[in-house]
């Protein structure tokens, strides 16, 4: 089916301005979320086929010159909205160099036909590489729908503009005037369409993935102190028991509990407080394995689970903690702020009635014994203990 040349690029420039509409809007609230930069590709992209619509009844350097390097601007823009929703610094000069050559190379040859469309050629397809690179590199999963919607839309932008290159390298560069309509110009130009659809839209669930990852990470993650909260920490430990059980291997579970936390408080002020609280959560989180998890409990205690961990084994991390704690008082400003924990342990291998609640309930029991025998050691529950 051939559709007329002029009509595909007034109905694209038409999807594109709403969509551009869209993003712009869907932006103002959140000015660096790239979608700001993503409407702004969006709006060039509908001004470089309005240029293309006009081929033939305007000069060649407004139809041909500013319509491409509008093209170009588009997908620079579609690059930076990328590197935007992804937290990325955008390299502006790297980008719009592209538009740049784009412009003075189309400005030199303009008045050439093959040279100037293959010199158009080459830049759009540097830059849907480039596009594609930088999707396929932040792609922190794979196999995310938005990550395949920008790098699919980026690899059918591609095949259309090789079967431009391919026209004129055979010599049949005269078929493709935009005001042309041929079977050869339906496929090529209705690729516009398609691109600017999945780069809209993939642009629109990139974000939305990055926003419900970062509302998953909020979730779990303990505000002041960086560790994972208690939910996450009791998921972890679930889980942890759960492995532990199947496996017939010991687990370790830890409460740490800051002795005389409201002493620092009461003294040198909340904020003096929560630096300890920081200090000391990075100093747990610095010394334990990668395998070992950490997690804010509540107030000024932690739950440390430390996976094929036997009782002799738990105590060693435990006192290992307890000395470097011991080595380093956390700052506050001008003041050196020593303090201790008391510690809980429960260590053994969970059998078929331990629940997480029962485990964390005994290593309680046993910070309890630790803070009423004087404070700063560690009391050991369960059949470790016996
Ligand atoms: N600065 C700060 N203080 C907190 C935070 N969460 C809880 N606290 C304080 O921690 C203190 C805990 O006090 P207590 O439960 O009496 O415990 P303690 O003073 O450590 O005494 P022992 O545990 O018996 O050694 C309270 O004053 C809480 O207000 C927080 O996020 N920041």
């Amino acid at each position: 089916m051939i559709f007329n040349t002029p009509t595909i690029f007034a109905s694209v420039a038409l999807v594109a301005l709403i969509m551009a509409f869209c993003l712009i809007l869907a932006g103002q609230e959140h000015k660096r979320d790239g979608m700001r930069a993503g409407g702004a590709g969006l709006l060039a992209h509908a001004l470089a086929y309005c240029c293309y619509t006009l081929y033939g009844e305007a000069p060649l350097w407004l139809t041909y010159g500013v319509g491409n390097t509008l093209l170009a601007l588009a997908l620079a823009c579609y690059a930076a909205s990328l590197l935007r929703i992804h937290g990325q610094p955008v390299p502006w000069s790297r980008i719009f160099a592209l538009p740049l050559l784009m412009a003075a190379a189309l400005a030199l040859l303009i008045e050439t036909r093959e040279p100037r469309m293959f010199a158009a050629c080459l830049v759009l397809i540097l830059q849907c590489l480039l596009l594609m690179v930088w999707t396929w590199r932040h792609a922190r999963h794979p196999g995310s729908r938005a990550h395949l919607l920008l790098l699919l839309g980026g690899g059918i932008s591609l095949i259309g503009l090789l079967l431009r290159v391919v026209a004129i390298a055979t010599g049949a560069a005269a078929d493709l005037p935009y005001n042309v309509s041929n079977l050869r110009q339906t496929v090529s130009v209705s690729i516009g369409t398609v691109t600017v659809i999945m780069f809209s839209l993939g642009l629109v669930l990139m974000a939305k993935e990055r926003t419900e990852a970062a509302l998953r990470e909020m979730a779990l993650r303990d505000p002041l102190t960086g560790i994972a909260n208690r939910r996450a920490i009791l998921a972890a430990c679930e889980r942890e028991l759960e492995r532990a059980r199947r496996a017939g291997t010991p687990l370790a579970i830890a409460l740490l509990d800051i002795d005389h936390f409201k002493r620092i408080n009461d003294s040198h002020g909340h904020l003096a407080g929560d630096a300890v609280l920081r200090q000391a959560a990075a100093l747990l989180r610095q010394r334990l394995r990668l395998s070992d998890e950490v997690g804010r409990y509540g107030g000024e205690e932690f739950l440390v689970l430390l996976p094929d961990t036997g009782r002799d084994g738990a105590l060693t991390v435990v006192d290992g903690l307890r000395a470097a704690v011991a080595g380093q008082p956390a700052q506050f400003a001008e003041l050196v702020l020593p303090y201790r924990f008391s510690v809980g342990l429960w260590c053994g291998v969970p059998g078929a009635g331990d629940s997480s609640d029962r485990l964390i309930g005994h290593a309680d029991t046993a910070l309890y014994q630790a803070k009423a025998g004087g404070r700063d050691g560690v009391c050991l529950a369960g059949p470790a203990a016996a």
